[in-house]
């Protein structure tokens, strides 16, 4: 098939290479012609396991190609994919303006028989929303579905290629058929591939982040508890996720969590229920208690200080949302370091990936530490706040000769309290004794 995927961020980058690599003829298009030429360059714009080679083989095989030019590149197309960015508006609602400014743009261009298909995250209604617009501007029904996207940022390549289950949202069956056929390559080990309206396919979107982000926010508030009542959140969860009911998913404790997509998704769909006249209740208390969940370590650092921090030098592992990716889109560590900048302390930094993009924001305010051990030299404390694997077995005696004080805060629980006690540090994590 003939496929134009609008919008070449995350999602549309990694859409568009699966799709070529079973055999479609992909056109990427972007508005933000650096990224573009970056891409015809060769050069992958964002840090994805796997992608840079799979980009590479498909362009060498002539099926994924990158342009800014949407008219040359929907008019062949069978499937149009949008998957523009949906970012947070200032009302918490999501905002559709790339979504509209695309659909309107696109119109004039697109075939009779083309299938239109949402892969951003868009409310319940959008698909409606675009099916009346094209009417207006081609005086004809064109056919539009919705296919939201489950992969996570760090496992792109491996979610698409096996997706836990494909959710259309479809109006005839035709186009249920044409997108089963697109996705069929994936879903080799019998996924489900589950065809529904285009309303329930953009509420399973939402529901789906809104329910994750809730099992995060709920076991950081246990671990909250825990702390203050003397209990260890490490074995509470294993206490409970051994109940096959509950399991193990997405009930790590942790600073909260950041990317682009659980606090917007969670606000879009809490704005979407005050404009249906609902109250959302648990959606507010998951951003609240997550929000409050971002400064729990500075809490720990501001006691241990006893509100202190002006001279002192605090280094920071992990800046990125989550390991295995560079975005640090709502990165839990940025609150933290905005906060130890405000409060005069000096901040030395060191991650992966993410470094590169935190510079771009933050300049000579940080200092960057190419090795990780060189973040600690001098360092009145460590902060961990991202588990990247390379964090989780460092040389502590090493370690401990380079710190200025022997003290972790590790906003990931990536160490065991009674280890670290024995290796002589003061040791603060998330739901688990202080030592
Ligand atoms: N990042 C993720 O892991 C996931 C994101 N999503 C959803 O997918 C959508 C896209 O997210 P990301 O890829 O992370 O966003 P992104 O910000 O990385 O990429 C969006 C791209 O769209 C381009 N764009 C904006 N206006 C355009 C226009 N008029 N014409 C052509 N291109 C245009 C931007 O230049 C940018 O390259 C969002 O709705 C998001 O909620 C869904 C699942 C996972
Ligand atoms: O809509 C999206 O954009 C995507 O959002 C998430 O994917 P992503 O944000 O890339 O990463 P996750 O692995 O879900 O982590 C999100 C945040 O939750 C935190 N988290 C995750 C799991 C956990 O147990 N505890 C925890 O604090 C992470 O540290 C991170 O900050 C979902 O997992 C994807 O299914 C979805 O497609």
């Amino acid at each position: 098939m003939k496929i134009a995927v609008v919008g070449t961020g995350y999602v549309g980058l990694v859409t568009g290479t699966c799709f070529a690599d079973s055999g479609n003829e992909v056109t990427c298009v972007d508005i933000n012609k650096a990224k573009v030429d970056a891409l015809n360059r060769g050069e992958i714009p964002i840090y994805e396991p796997g992608l840079a080679e799979l980009v590479e083989h498909n362009v060498q095989a002539k099926r994924l190609t990158f342009t800014t030019d949407l008219a040359a590149a929907v008019k062949p197309a069978d499937i149009v994919y949008l998957a523009v960015g949906t970012p947070q508006g200032s009302d918490g609602a999501a905002n559709l303006s790339a979504l509209w400014s695309v659909v309107e743009s696109l119109a004039p261009h697109l075939r009779t028989d083309a299938v239109v298909v949402t892969k951003s995250t868009v409310p319940v209604g959008t698909c409606a929303r675009i099916t009346s617009m094209l009417r207006e501007f081609t005086g004809r029904d064109c056919d539009v579905a919705s296919n939201p996207e489950f992969l996570k940022e760090g496992a792109a390549i491996e979610d698409f290629m096996k997706p836990d289950r494909v959710v259309v949202g479809v109006r005839r069956q035709e186009v249920a058929d044409i997108l089963h056929q697109l996705y069929e390559p994936f879903l080799r080990t019998e996924k489900p591939f589950l065809s529904m309206s285009p309303e329930s396919a953009e509420m399973t979107k939402y529901v789906a982040n809104a329910l994750l982000s809730t099992k995060i926010s709920f076991i950081n508030e246990m671990a909250n508890l825990c702390e203050r009542m003397g209990g260890d959140i490490n074995d509470v969860r294993r206490g409970i996720g051994h109940d096959s009911r509950i399991g193990f998913a997405f009930l790590f404790p942790g600073v909260g969590y950041g990317g682009s997509c659980f606090p917007k998704d969670v606000r879009a769909l809490e704005a979407m229920a005050v404009q249906h006249g609902l109250e959302p209740t648990i959606l507010r208390a998951v951003d609240a208690v997550n929000e409050r969940q971002k400064s729990v370590l500075a809490q720990k650092i501001e006691q241990h200080f006893h509100g202190d921090l002006g001279g002192k030098t605090i280094a920071v592992w992990g800046l990125a949302f989550k390991p295995r990716t560079d975005d640090i889109r709502e990165a839990p560590a940025l609150v933290l370091i905005d906060w130890l900048l405000e409060k005069g302390a000096k901040v030395k930094v060191h991650d992966p990936e993410a470094m590169k993009n935190v510079r771009a924001d933050y300049g000579d305010k940080l200092e960057y530490c190419d090795m990780r051990m060189d973040a600690l030299e001098g360092a009145d404390a460590l902060c961990i706040m991202t588990e990247w694997k390379d964090y989780h077995s460092p040389d502590f005696a090493e370690m401990y000769q380079l710190l200025k004080s022997p003290v972790i805060f590790d906003g990931r629980n990536l160490y065991e309290p009674d280890r670290m006690k024995r290796r002589g540090y003061k040791y603060f994590s998330i739901g688990r004794p202080a030592v």
